[in-house]
């Protein structure tokens, strides 16, 4: 008889089934649960759900399939389109944690199968903390894989009813058990980064399936036309490809002016600045201070923490500052500041005035 049940959120990918493996052969009563996010063929669509249910199927448990395509389209493909249109950088990973898949599956694993307890293949730890009461997310072992930058919104509920089974293997342990308990997706390849975009796909073709030409100008800070865009949309803040601009010195996008349809750039150093503020915070491990604290913080997924004071503001804002000025930082995108291996909090960079 099992004592301990819970719900494994399945993609059809080698990690999350070998989380279910795992959780499987440690005595829990695994339910399988694929959330059908998008129409067509792709890794969260048909092919996963597929391959989801062939793990179901090798394991001898249920396996459950949630239609949320339209809170998929409103939360995450509305949220991208309308985010790149108004000049900002959109970060979809972090919302589609926390509103598409965590919070959805707690409450139907809660309210139709009577489980308290979800699981996924993420790489990222959750520890409790006896002393303040507070659940704790750390960086995975493997830290080429972490995966803790995307998972700063959640909230402690949602924390407190999560299993990342994979928070203390390599990858390739992963890869290995998977071989072991001879699952049907061990060799199955990575998946993308960016779900959204179809295979060889790129995130300018996604969003043009939505977002029509709008050419402007590409100006210096002066306010100088150096030559002319297809769209704001197109473009992002630190780049410097594709502005198809001469110059002597390399030019970068330093500012997305959505309302007057301009993008601004400039030599790298106007692209590098001290400071920045940061709304919708969520603080994790720790409640919120009350006074500035020092931590280490990442401005996007892969870049390398840096050393910065994080004043607390008003209404979830906080103001970072850097102990080194930053190059690109992007508004969109999420800051996520951390205690050596533990998440202290984060939220998404304001657009600068
Ligand atoms: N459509 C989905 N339905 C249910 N759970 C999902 C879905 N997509 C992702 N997940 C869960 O979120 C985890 C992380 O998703 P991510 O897109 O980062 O995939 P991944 O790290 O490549 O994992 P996998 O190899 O399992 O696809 C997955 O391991 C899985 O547990």
């Amino acid at each position: 008889m099992y004592n301990k049940k819970v719900v494994v959120g399945l993609s059809g990918g080698v990690d999350s089934s070998t989380a279910a493996a795992i959780l499987h052969h440690q005595g829990y009563e695994v339910i399988g649960l694929t959330l059908w996010l998008m129409k067509g063929k792709g890794q969260c669509c048909s092919e996963g759900m597929i391959d989801a249910a062939n793990i179901c199927e090798q394991l001898g448990v249920p396996h459950e399939i949630v239609d949320i395509r339209e809170l998929f389209q409103t939360n995450i493909v509305d949220y991208l389109v309308s985010g790149y249109s108004a000049g900002i950088t959109p970060l979809p990973c972090s919302q589609c944690n926390k509103t598409v898949k965590f919070g959805p599956m707690v409450q139907y694993a809660r309210e139709k199968l009577q489980c308290h307890r979800i699981a996924t293949g993420h790489y990222a730890q959750i520890n409790y903390d006896q002393v303040t009461g507070r659940y704790q997310l750390l960086r995975a072992v493997d830290r080429n894989k972490d995966q803790s930058y995307f998972l700063y919104d959640l909230s402690q509920e949602l924390l407190a009813a999560t299993i990342f089974p994979l928070g203390k293997l390599q990858k390739a342990e992963t890869r290995r058990i998977a071989a072991e308990y001879h699952l049907t997706t061990a060799d199955k390849p990575e998946s993308q980064d960016l779900c959204l975009v179809e295979t060889n796909g790129s995130m300018r073709a996604f969003l043009d399936k939505y977002l029509a030409p709008k050419p402007g100008e590409i100006v210096d800070t002066s306010g100088k036309v150096l030559g002319h865009h297809d769209g704001v949309h197109h473009y992002t803040i630190g780049q410097r490809k594709g502005l198809g601009i001469a110059a002597p010195e390399p030019l970068y996008v330093i500012a997305l002016d959505a309302v007057n349809n301009k993008v601004v750039v400039g030599d790298r150093t106007t692209a590098t600045l001290p400071e920045c503020t940061v709304n919708q915070v969520n603080w994790v491990s720790i409640a919120e201070p009350s006074t500035p604290i020092q931590a280490e913080v990442q401005i996007r997924y892969r870049s390398q923490p840096t050393p910065v004071t994080v004043i607390p503001l008003e209404n979830s804002r906080v103001r970072l500052v850097f102990a080194q000025p930053q190059f690109s930082i992007t508004p969109g995108q999420a800051a996520v500041w951390y205690e050596g291996e533990k998440v202290l909090g984060g939220g998404i960079i304001e657009q600068f005035t």
